[in-house]
């Protein structure tokens, strides 16, 4: 059963909220969508706040980022979300978020990526039924050419089938799954091991 735009358009709203309320999402930043059929997806609309959607600020794109509703301004990152519906079928969401401790964690990691091993949470990702496995997060650097950035992200896509996510250096998080709240456990379990991760290295020193 495919759900109506105005219930897609519900979720966004519900995510924003919930992600600004954990202030995973500071004022205008961020952006959120949901697939609407095979060739679309509906986006949040430019510069808005992400606490205070309503059901008017969100537009249909096509899967190359054009907007399907004339006068309203479709997120400056609208290439990032439609690559991964391009990318595979059965992405339903995507949730890209600022939180500090993505920030943080991007700008402190020098490699071009971080990786999680033992912890109880990496189960909480699609696909991953272990703490014995490895979740490696690539880190691109942030580039305000959205157009050449999806094009970095893309050869990491088709060469990691298993990725559930990745970081945009100094700036954010993005990820995914199959519905929206596939997405949010993801969001969770993500800032989960970021904030491990910082801890653990301030008492190590490292
Ligand atoms: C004030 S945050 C800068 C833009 C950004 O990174 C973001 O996530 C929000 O951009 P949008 O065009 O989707 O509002
Ligand atoms: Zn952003």
């Amino acid at each position: 059963m495919s759900l109506t735009r105005e219930h897609l358009a519900q979720e966004i709203i519900d995510a924003g909220r919930f992600l600004y309320g954990r202030g995973w999402s500071p004022a205008t930043s961020s952006n959120y969508s949901t697939r609407l059929s095979p060739t679309e997806a509906l986006l949040t609309v430019s510069g808005k706040h992400k606490g205070q959607l309503g059901l008017d600020d969100v537009l249909a794109t096509d899967l190359s980022g054009n907007s399907l509703e004339p006068g309203k301004k479709p997120s400056a990152e609208t290439l990032l979300h439609t690559q991964l519906y391009s990318w595979r079928p059965e992405i339903g969401a995507v949730l890209h978020t600022h939180s500090v401790n993505a920030t943080v964690l991007s700008r402190l990691t020098p490699e071009d990526f971080i990786e999680f091993e033992d912890y109880e949470l990496q189960k909480a990702f699609s696909g991953v039924s272990t703490h014995e496995s490895r979740v490696r997060v690539p880190i691109f650097d942030n580039d305000q050419d959205i157009a050449r950035l999806a094009a970095e992200v893309q050869p990491w896509l088709d060469a990691h089938p298993d990725c559930v996510g990745y970081l945009i250096r100094g700036h954010g998080l993005y990820t995914w799954g199959a519905r929206m709240s596939d997405a949010l456990r993801q969001i969770e379990a993500f800032e989960f091991l970021f904030e491990c991760e910082l801890k653990t290295r301030s008492l190590l020193n490292r």
